[in-house]
């Protein structure tokens, strides 16, 4: 659907892109993007959506017409009523489009349509903007960093109606997210960004098995556990964690089996995106600015 060989974007003096290697986006990919403040997220989805100009090649089988975003930034006239900005938005009446009342209740926004945008709840502010959003039933929908600044059950609900939404849908979504437990629900394929540059691409499978392994078994870190596991491979982990790599069933097993009959508490992870993306970025050469 999408094909980037080469990328770069530049403001001023100072290139926020340089993408040398080829990123694919095929037809129903669920990709997350990921990075620190300042990687270039936003900058890739705007040079997608053909609003930043950019030196290199972007092969496309769809139109920035087809696609649809939702940027960080959703603000709108403060007085008038939702109902009146989401119809403006969008050229349609509300009580003329069954689609578009379905997906009011489906985000329980019914209550919100009367009120100013001004008095609308962060999590309400999102809803509306993403009503308008999935509204297109565009090819390809960005969303950037939709569920930032909401507590963690508005969270976890917006999530898992919009996972659900896109289920049935033949479409392609790609995600900006700082929530690894949100990434890992809803994407199939991630792309790690580090000041500008492509640390890895792939699917979620692929990327864990190359940076990780088979699994890892962590626990907490401290002097007990690090002698216990002194002999064997460590990864990168957020700090207070021991990650342990298990390079098969086999060594996954005698590691769970001496947490048990050492009385030690462990977690088994196949799919940890955040002690995945500090390897990929370890390995690959990539170091965080203190
Ligand atoms: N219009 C612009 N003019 C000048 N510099 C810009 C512009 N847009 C982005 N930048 C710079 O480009 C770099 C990448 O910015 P971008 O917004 O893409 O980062 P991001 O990964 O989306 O970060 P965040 O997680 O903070 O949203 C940053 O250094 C930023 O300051």
């Amino acid at each position: 659907m999408l094909t980037i060989n080469n990328l770069d974007v530049t403001f001023g003096s100072h290139r926020a892109l340089h993408i040398n290697q080829e990123i694919t986006f095929e037809k129903n990919d669920r990709i997350g993007i990921i990075g620190s403040n300042g990687a270039g997220k936003s900058t890739l989805i705007k040079t997608l959506l053909g609003m930043v100009p950019f030196e290199g090649k972007i092969e496309s089988t769809i139109t920035p017409q087809q696609m649809a975003v939702h940027l960080q930034e959703n603000n709108y006239s403060s007085n008038v009523s939702v109902k009146t900005i989401m119809e403006t938005m969008l050229g349609l009446k509300v009580s003329d489009s069954q689609e578009l009342q379905q997906l009011i209740t489906y985000f329980d926004f019914d209550s919100s349509l009367k009120k100013r945008f001004s008095k609308l709840s962060g999590g309400q502010k999102q809803r509306l903007t993403l009503i308008i959003v999935l509204m297109q039933q565009a090819e390809l929908t960005f969303l950037d960093e939709v569920s930032s600044g909401l507590d963690f059950e508005t969270r976890q609900t917006l999530m898992t109606k919009l996972t659900d939404w896109f289920a049935d849908k033949s479409k392609t979504l790609c995600v900006v997210s700082h929530y690894y437990d949100e990434l890992e629900k809803l994407t199939n394929k991630l792309l790690l960004l580090h000041q500008g540059e492509v640390v890895c691409f792939g699917t979620k499978e692929a990327l864990f098995e190359k940076y990780c392994g088979y699994s890892v078994i962590t626990v907490e870190d401290n002097e007990q556990t690090r002698n216990h596991f002194s002999t064997h491979r460590k990864l990168a982990a957020p700090s207070l964690v021991l990650a342990i790599a298990c390079n098969d069933e086999a060594e996954e097993l005698e590691i769970v089996s001496h947490c048990i009959k050492s009385n030690i508490n462990y977690k088994r992870r196949n799919n940890d995106i955040e002690i995945m993306t500090l390897n990929a970025k370890a390995q690959e050469g990539f170091v965080d600015e203190k």
